[in-house]
């Protein structure tokens, strides 16, 4: 059967990429410099997704530190770039990638890292060459959770709405899928925090990305149905 949408829009960290590991290092790099307590990965991981600068304040914050996050960003960005290639695609992210390519769908990236990083990561996991449009944390004057960059991502690919799907794995996506008015995919191997996957309104849950091909889109169009 054809794939039931015309775009798709993925997230990076935590959906095609497993960077948690790398991004860790490069808060505890910084952390470092400024001689204060360093976290493990789990812990780092639940403040990934909403961007670079609130990553570095939630770090900061919880060593009990109210150094200013502008004198801060430049060290943690240099940190952030030594690192930010180290990140490993997830099982069977490439193979689903080129499966939809070979079948005409196109395909983006949005995500809240900042955008001169994901473009060399892409590339570094072989991938870049699959997507015809990358949006990142920098890129436009909104981010996830506002669904604007998911909007100018289909405007840009010229695909209606209800023929766009978001995969993601955390809050932000899908509080910017929702506001975007597009269905959505989540993994559930993701760094989400507090999101009950099964009740956040997804036209399917997958533990593996190949599991994409697979899924069937509900019979009746998004703003037909009721919300969680
Ligand atoms: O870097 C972040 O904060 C999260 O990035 P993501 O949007 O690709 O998950
Ligand atoms: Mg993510």
């Amino acid at each position: 059967m054809a794939f039931p949408y015309s775009l798709v829009i993925f997230d990076l960290d935590g959906t095609l990429v497993d960077s948690a590991a790398d991004i860790a290092e490069s808060v505890n790099r910084t952390l470092r410099d400024w001689n204060l307590p360093t976290y493990d990965t789990p812990r780092i991981t639940g403040w990934i997704g909403e961007g670079s600068r609130k990553l570095i304040t939630s770090a900061f914050r919880h060593a009990g530190s109210d150094a200013d996050i502008d004198e801060v960003m430049p060290g943690f960005l240099e940190h952030y770039a030594e690192t930010a290639l180290d990140g490993i695609a997830y099982e069977g992210v490439v193979d689903t990638l080129a499966a939809l390519h070979a079948e005409g769908v196109k395909l983006a990236v949005c995500t809240n890292k900042n955008e001169e990083f994901v473009r060399p990561l892409l590339e570094a996991r072989g991938m870049l060459h699959y997507f015809d449009g990358i949006v990142g944390a920098n890129t436009l004057p909104e981010r996830k959770p506002s669904g604007v960059p998911l909007r100018y991502l289909a405007t840009q690919a010229r695909v209606d709405i209800d023929r766009t799907l978001v995969v993601g794995d955390s809050e932000s996506d899908v509080l910017a899928a929702r506001d975007a008015g597009m269905d959505f995919v989540l993994v559930s191997y993701g760094y989400r925090k507090s999101l009950d996957l099964h009740a956040a309104g997804a036209v399917a849950v997958i533990d593996r990305m190949p599991d994409l091909l697979g899924i069937t889109p509900p019979d009746m169009p998004r703003r037909y149905r009721s919300m969680p």
